[in-house]
């Protein structure tokens, strides 16, 4: 067991450190708020001055830094799509007018957004507290989960720390992870060996090696798990020199080393490209009797590819019993490595025969070749099967892999006009692409061409569609009176242009209100979540008038982390209201007003408000009839 005093030495350096991310939020709360319906804890629901900073877009500064372009030899097999930084999360919040869409939407950045100084918030009762952090990582909203915590000022059980380290490793939310184990500190809570563990994963996987090492060197017993978390912690950072030592380290001491160990290993040795240590490893992995394995074997496969030795890549794609997406990428991948453009392709239509489907990174594979082959027409028919027959939206990599391939064949021109007409003409990588692919002389007009971007530190960002003017452009308001500065767009796609590529990157959470104006609604979550890792929270009215669907906001329902349909009070009994009436005529679907034009109804009255309308319209319709009939 480790005492208070020895852990206290061992996390010394880390807590010698100023904290960084969240904990240095620029948000300000004066009352820290939390709305959870499902787990009952008591939403406050009360007026209150918020202070947030946001980007918005008064405050945009120009410069512009341009991301490196991508290498097409550095094609990784066994690489995530999801960059370093922690994983998106979409939470939908649906509702009639007047429900507090907009407050929760406010509340709910507040509580992604804490600034962590660990104020209480009223959560006083200990145990409430383990069920509700427990609750919220089931449903995935680890971020509240991580808020309420660090503002509890309180220690919880190990196996609730335990729940919220994992759902943060797992979903990669590694500042929200070290932001736990500060809190773990600020109380006093020393950690349990299994709970030391957990934190040295997380500390490797978000590559902070420093502080992993630390923790490392303090384990009384180094059981496989820690060192396999060092040793793929060292190998993705591109350390992989030490990552072997410490494999070799593993080995002398006497553990056995698994699937996972082997897989890091072969990764590394094909970085480094040392064949000969790389067939130790595969001696040694058949000797164990771990060779059935997918990951272990497309790493594997991928060692002898970038050491020049497709042949015996091959080999082991043959003798892999069970093959899927990935064992068929690195085989693709690896014969592009290698130059073999025939062979890419003849394994790419092989693969789908065989019945498998195409991923992200298999697509880049092969339009990496085309590029490196001079087949341009080819490239650019596989770029548009990508979307036609399989639906994957291709990204800033897949375009930038086109205007390279233009860029190569001298068509310059045409890469050119690629990148303004395509829908990622922001995306800096794609520029980078023109850049990297132009031997124009004219790089300084593709800079200028470039838009320029904020850099700010605020990771917040709220958006709302520019059709609601009801209480001015630059801001949400809720109805009643709380507000925030937002940008007015006219739709989402424009959204990275305007704030910028270098402010976007920065991005850690997006509010959308009046969703249901969007009509790009679902590609802009998709993209912000799942590819730039952004926890993005949308309001909006889920039904019209009409209680018809409204824009595209069920459409992200399947998307959604979280969704959330709030209730009003029906403005005819007091009961709970869960559609909006239209109390004029007006039949289009878009109607821009507030409690002038609607209000908030039960089933009951919703249904008695129709009847009573369509009476009156058609006593109306009658009566126009009989005047013009007159006249
Ligand atoms: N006619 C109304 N009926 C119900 N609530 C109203 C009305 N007018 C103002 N409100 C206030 O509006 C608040 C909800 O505001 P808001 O978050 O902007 O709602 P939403 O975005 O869902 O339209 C309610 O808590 C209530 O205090
Ligand atoms: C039901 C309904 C509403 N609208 C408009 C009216 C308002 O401008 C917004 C809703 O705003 P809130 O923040 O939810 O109060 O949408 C519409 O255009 N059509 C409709 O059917």
């Amino acid at each position: 067991m480790l005492t208070l005093s020895r852990m206290k030495s061992l996390l010394f350096p880390v807590l010698s450190r100023p904290p960084t991310g969240p904990l240095s939020f620029c948000f300000h709360f004066q009352e820290p708020i939390f709305l959870c319906r499902t787990y009952g804890v008591l939403s406050t629901f009360k007026n209150q001055p918020i202070s947030v900073q946001t980007i918005n877009p008064m405050n945009k500064v120009s410069s512009f830094s341009c991301s490196t372009v991508p290498n097409h030899n550095q094609i990784r097999v066994l690489h995530t799509e999801v960059s370093g930084s922690d994983s998106g999360e979409v939470h939908v919040i649906v509702g009639p007018m007047f429900a507090g869409k907009t407050t929760t939407l406010l509340k709910r950045i507040k509580s992604e957004s804490s600034n962590g100084s660990f104020q209480g918030n009223g959560v006083k009762n200990s145990l409430y507290l383990d069920e509700t952090i427990k609750g919220l990582c089931f449903s995935g909203r680890v971020a509240e989960a991580v808020g309420i915590l660090c503002r509890s000022g309180v220690q919880v059980e190990s196996e609730t720390y335990s729940l919220v380290l994992q759902e943060c490793i797992f979903r990669q939310a590694y500042k929200k992870g070290k932001r736990v184990h500060w809190q773990m500190m600020v109380v006093g809570f020393v950690p349990n060996e299994y709970l030391t563990i957990k934190l040295l994963i997380l500390y490797a996987k978000a590559g902070d090696l420093d502080t992993a090492h630390i923790i490392f060197d303090k384990l009384q017993f180094k059981c496989l798990v820690s060192w396999n978390a060092m040793i793929a912690g060292y190998v993705q950072k591109g350390m992989e020199e030490i990552g072997l030592s410490l494999y070799h380290n593993m080995k002398q001491r006497g553990v056995l080393p698994d699937q996972y160990t082997f897989a890091s290993v072969f990764r590394a040795c094909a970085s480094l490209a040392v064949l000969e240590q790389g067939k130790q490893a595969h001696a040694l992995l058949i000797k164990s009797q771990l060779s059935g394995n997918i990951v272990v074997n497309s790493a594997l496969m991928d060692m002898y590819f970038k050491c020049s030795c497709p042949s015996d890549g091959y080999l082991v794609f043959c003798k892999s019993l069970e093959r899927n997406v990935i064992t068929w990428t690195a085989l693709i991948s690896g014969y592009g490595q290698n130059g073999r453009i025939k062979d890419v392709l003849e394994s790419f239509h092989r693969m789908i025969d065989e019945g498998f489907r195409p991923n992200h990174i298999t697509f880049l594979a092969v339009l990496s070749a085309c590029s490196h082959g001079g087949l341009v027409d080819r490239g650019k028919e596989y770029f548009s099967l990508m979307m036609r027959d399989y639906g994957l939206r291709p990204r800033g990599k897949h375009y930038a892999a086109i205007v390279d391939l233009l860029g190569r064949a001298g068509r310059l021109q045409e890469a050119h006009e690629f990148v303004q007409n395509s829908r990622c003409g922001e995306h800096p990588v794609l520029w980078g692409a023109l850049l990297g692919a132009c031997l124009w002389n004219n790089v300084a007009e593709v800079r200028r061409l470039m838009k320029d971007s904020g850099v700010k530190k605020e990771s917040v960002a709220i958006i709302k569609s520019d059709k609601d003017t009801r209480y001015g452009l630059d801001s949400i308001v809720t109805h009643d009176g709380d507000r925030l500065p937002c940008w007015p767009l006219a739709n989402l796609s424009s959204f990275k242009q305007r704030c910028g590529s270098e402010a976007y990157s920065k991005l850690e959470v997006i509010g959308i209100d009046e969703a249901q104006f969007f009509e790009d609604l679902y590609d802009f979550c998709t993209e912000a979540a799942d590819h730039d890792g952004k926890i993005v929270i949308v309001a909006g009215l889920d039904g019209d008038y009409l209680r018809r669907s409204f824009g595209s906001v069920l459409d992200i329902i399947p998307i959604a982390d979280t969704v959330t349909k709030l209730t009003s009070r029906c403005e005819l009994c007091g009961k709970r209201a869960s559609f909006t009436l239209r109390k004029t005529g007006e039949t289009r679907t878009e109607l821009i007003a507030g409690a002038d034009v609607y209000m908030p109804v039960c089933r009951k009255h919703y249904v008695s408000g129709q009847v009573v309308k369509e009476a009156t319209r058609s006593v109306l319709d009658s009566q126009k009839v009989q005047c013009s009939s007159v006249l």
